[in-house]
């Protein structure tokens, strides 16, 4: 392997990455991309390894040796500060991160996202190692332009709805709106970073991911997940095409989102990761700001690209209405619009996302034809009586 270079021409030194939930759908992207395209090493931190089941094994595969799991849970395992001291830098990911949790769940939810975390940055601060943390695009929770009247022209500048890392405010609903007990974890451990980085001195790098998806995120409810499960978005309205029913619309299917490709976003990360001196100390937005659209429009678009990936024919009324009080219960609140600004990570990492949102849908809609499409079928076979 040719010797990788960094923005500034400098050769990169392999490392070893501590990499905590890594057996998840970001982790395992990246594990791939640091196995297919860099020589580092990664001790792969989980307490599952389905999704990068492909990566260990067989023993013959060309970067065995540098990959190593170990199944952990790191709530309580006395593994964990000595993993992050035999590494360079620690990428933590580990996190409930679903928001059907956040209000039926909100005490695991800010345990996950806030006090588990806390032993992580420690380590990181006590033995001078580099940390990445995920963090999520939720901390800056609704737009200052959603309490603006319908009617205002304001609502129209982006002032009052992108989102910058440097400047944006982070609104959030009412306590009994436990939608927003991940967001507040999230950002309070976001602040606990900071201050280790400015009093301590810990060399840190905090993401915001906004909307990622593709192919492993999440599960298919009854076949690779609980049958009960609510995932995140694109999980939901794949389970509901491969299964041939409408797809549901929360509250009208209003609030948007910017969709990015998981693999623009993990090019965004291995430049954080192999230009330390450029992401130290920053916070980064990572979107595509030019994937916009309401939920209403991404079913959509994921009917009319599911029609094209599969071959069969979509319903008559391929949506469904539904009120975020029975679909998620008590307590749901939504983010209303997510635009990253992208200056700051422009700036430092010269990173800008490829992917349009049909081709990425057309992408993924293809791997969750190809990998889910026959277990359905066969789950659906009702057994006959004798
Ligand atoms: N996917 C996105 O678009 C997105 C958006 C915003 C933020 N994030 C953040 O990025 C991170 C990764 O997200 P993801 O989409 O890959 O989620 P994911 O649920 O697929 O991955 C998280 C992984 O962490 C593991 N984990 C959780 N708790 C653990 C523990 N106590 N010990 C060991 N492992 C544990 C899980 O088993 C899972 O494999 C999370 O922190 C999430 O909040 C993701
Ligand atoms: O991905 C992100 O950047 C962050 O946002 C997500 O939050 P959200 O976008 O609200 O989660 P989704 O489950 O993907 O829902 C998106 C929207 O679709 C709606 N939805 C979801 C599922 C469904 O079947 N129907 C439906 O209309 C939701 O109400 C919401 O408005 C999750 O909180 C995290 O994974 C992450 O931190």
């Amino acid at each position: 392997m040719a010797t990788r270079m960094d923005l500034d021409g400098k050769p990169i030194k392999p490392m070893t990455i501590c990499m905590i939930g890594a057996g998840g759908f970001i982790g395992s992207h990246l594990c791939e991309k640091l196995m297919v395209e860099t020589p580092h090493k990664v001790l792969a931190l989980d307490v599952y390894s389905d999704k990068i089941k492909h990566l260990l094994e067989p023993d013959s595969l060309p970067w065995a040796g540098r990959i190593v799991f170990h199944r952990l849970n790191i709530k309580h395992d006395s593994r964990l500060e000595g993993l992050i001291k035999m590494a360079d830098l620690t990428i933590n990911l580990a996190a409930i991160c679903t928001p059907a949790d956040y209000n039926t769940r909100p005490l695991d939810t800010i345990y996950s996202n806030f006090i588990d975390a806390l032993p992580v940055v420690k380590y990181c601060s006590e033995n001078n190692k580099r940390l990445i943390h995920f963090s999520t695009c939720e901390v800056y929770g609704k737009t200052i332009g959603s309490f603006l009247p319908k009617d205002s022209p304001l609502r129209k500048d982006p002032a009052y709805y992108v989102l910058k890392e440097d400047t944006s405010p982070c609104i959030f609903g009412s306590i009994e709106k436990q939608r927003w007990s991940y967001a507040c974890a999230k950002q309070l451990i976001e602040r606990l970073i900071y201050a280790e980085g400015a009093e301590n001195g810990l060399d840190f790098t905090i993401v915001r991911p906004f909307n990622w998806i593709g192919p492993r995120m999440d599960f298919i409810p009854g076949i690779d997940g609980p049958s009960e499960g609510v995932p995140r978005v694109l999980a939901c309205f794949s389970n509901n095409l491969l299964r041939c029913e409408p797809l549901k619309l929360v509250d009208g299917g209003e609030s948007q989102r910017t969709f990015v490709y998981i693999k623009d976003a993990i090019e965004a990360v291995l430049l954080m990761i192999e230009n330390p001196d450029r992401a130290n100390g920053h916070i980064f937005n990572v979107g595509n700001p030019n994937n916009e659209v309401t939920v209403r429009q991404l079913a959509e678009m994921m009917t009319k690209v599911y029609a094209k990936v599969s071959g069969e024919p979509s319903l008559e009324s391929p949506t469904i209405d539904v009120s975020s009080k029975e679909f998620y219960g008590e307590g749901y609140d939504d983010s209303d619009k997510r635009i990253p600004d992208m200056t700051i990570i422009n700036r430092q990492l010269g990173w800008n996302p490829k992917t349009s949102l049909w081709d990425l849908l057309e992408s993924t809609l293809t791997y969750q034809h190809r990998t889910y499409a026959e277990a359905i079928k066969k789950s659906m076979v009702k057994p006959i009586a004798s």
